[in-house]
């Protein structure tokens, strides 16, 4: 297995920039996920890893060895980058046997040895009894195991994932996601995961690479993401995270006072953030509170409240600024109605850090 490094990548479509100035180091056997909202440029990365892309600027190196930079690029056969589809890609007139094995017939391995290896790939897969199946009599989930034996028996160096659930139902999703990460600990590949699913990289990645208009907006652990979100983008992103404006009253030792819609609130923030007029905190439904009588809160309006299976969605609009709905889910399924009054406590958050990058 191998590592893979992006330095300073950019890849230019005539004008216009698919992928900005993205650095990420993925260590050897690490699980990385690269997440973000349609257009955001994760496949143009996954493009760019496998070779079938050249950068613009920048450099790429995979266990080390650059494979991409202004001046020349491995061809994606020479890369040992291990690739699984979002549709398979199987051949539907080969056994599952056969499909896996390709790549070695190709390659001219030795009969035995071909053999041997194919074994093992189905194993690691837990598909040795379906060698002599046919695509069309497999499960969806069983054809994207294929796939993933496909790329392993050539060894590869890294195995990157492009959707590969996305066509897949809900519960079929999370089985595969099990396996995936059984896969993961089983064989320590390092694997770059291309998904704009937030719960699938989550329940996945060691970290995640959140993109955003071709820049990565933030690099961290599922945990970091969720609760230290490094810019407004990655917290409304992550989970529906609130964001609110807010005033930094002090700020020392990551605790800050802020002043938000008319209400002073004691949040989490970064140890060397400190106090300015114009800042944001990011709020989700387990910092707030409905206000008791008497207790401080935001006064508003709930505008929608829709039910949602254990749990009720409420739209509330602050008095001080209607247009600014917040939304959050209230445990139990009545005690909202359309309309009603409310004082909401915002109890916790995060400040988001000021004017800096990930
Ligand atoms: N060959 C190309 N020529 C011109 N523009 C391109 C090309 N490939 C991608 N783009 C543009 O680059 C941007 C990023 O595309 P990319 O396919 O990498 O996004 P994505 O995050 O994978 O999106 P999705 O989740 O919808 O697949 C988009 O605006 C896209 O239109």
């Amino acid at each position: 297995m191998a590592g893979l490094t992006l330095s300073n990548v950019t890849k230019t479509f005539g004008d216009f920039d698919a992928v900005k100035d993205v650095s990420i180091d993925v260590r050897d056997g690490e699980f990385l996920a690269v997440l973000g909202p349609s257009g955001c440029g994760k496949t143009t990365l996954l493009r760019l890893v496998a070779g079938f892309e050249r950068v613009s600027d920048g450099r790429i190196l995979i266990g080390g060895e650059t494979v991409s930079d202004a001046g020349g690029s491995v061809p994606p056969e020479k890369r040992r980058v291990g690739i699984v589809f979002q549709n398979y890609a199987l051949w539907p007139h080969m056994t599952v046997a056969e499909n896996v094995g390709y790549s070695l017939k190709v390659a001219k391995v030795d009969k035995d040895e071909a053999k041997r290896k194919v074994d093992e790939a189905l194993a690691l897969v837990d598909l040795k009894g379906l060698a002599d199946r046919r695509p069309a009599n497999l499960s969806g989930g069983q054809r994207q195991r294929v796939a993933l034996a496909r790329c392993l028996v050539a060894a590869p160096s890294l195995v990157l994932f492009d959707e590969p659930l996305a066509n897949l139902d809900v519960h079929l999703r999370a089985s595969m996601e099990d396996e995936f990460a059984a896969f993961h600990k089983r064989t320590g590949t390092t694997i770059v995961y291309i998904t704009h699913d937030q719960s699938e990289a989550m329940a996945l990645a060691d970290r995640i690479a959140v993109m955003d208009n071709g820049r990565l907006a933030q690099l961290a652990t599922p945990r970091e993401l969720y609760n230290e979100p490094a810019n407004e983008m990655v917290a409304s992103f992550i989970a529906q995270g609130i964001v609110l404006p807010a005033r930094v009253l002090s700020a020392e030792g990551g605790q800050a006072r802020v002043e938000v819609l008319g209400q002073e609130v004691a949040v989490r923030c970064r140890p060397d953030d400190g106090p300015r007029a114009a800042a944001s905190i990011c709020v989700r439904t387990p910092d707030l509170e409905i206000a008791g009588e008497g207790e401080p809160g935001v006064e508003g309006t709930v505008t929608r409240a829709v039910y949602k299976g254990g749990a009720l969605r409420v739209d509330f609009a602050p008095a001080a600024d209607p247009d600014r709905v917040i939304s959050f889910e209230y445990p139990g399924h009545t005690g909202f109605e359309e309309g009603a009054r409310l004082r909401l406590r915002i109890v916790s958050g995060w400040l988001i850090p000021g004017g800096q990058q990930a």
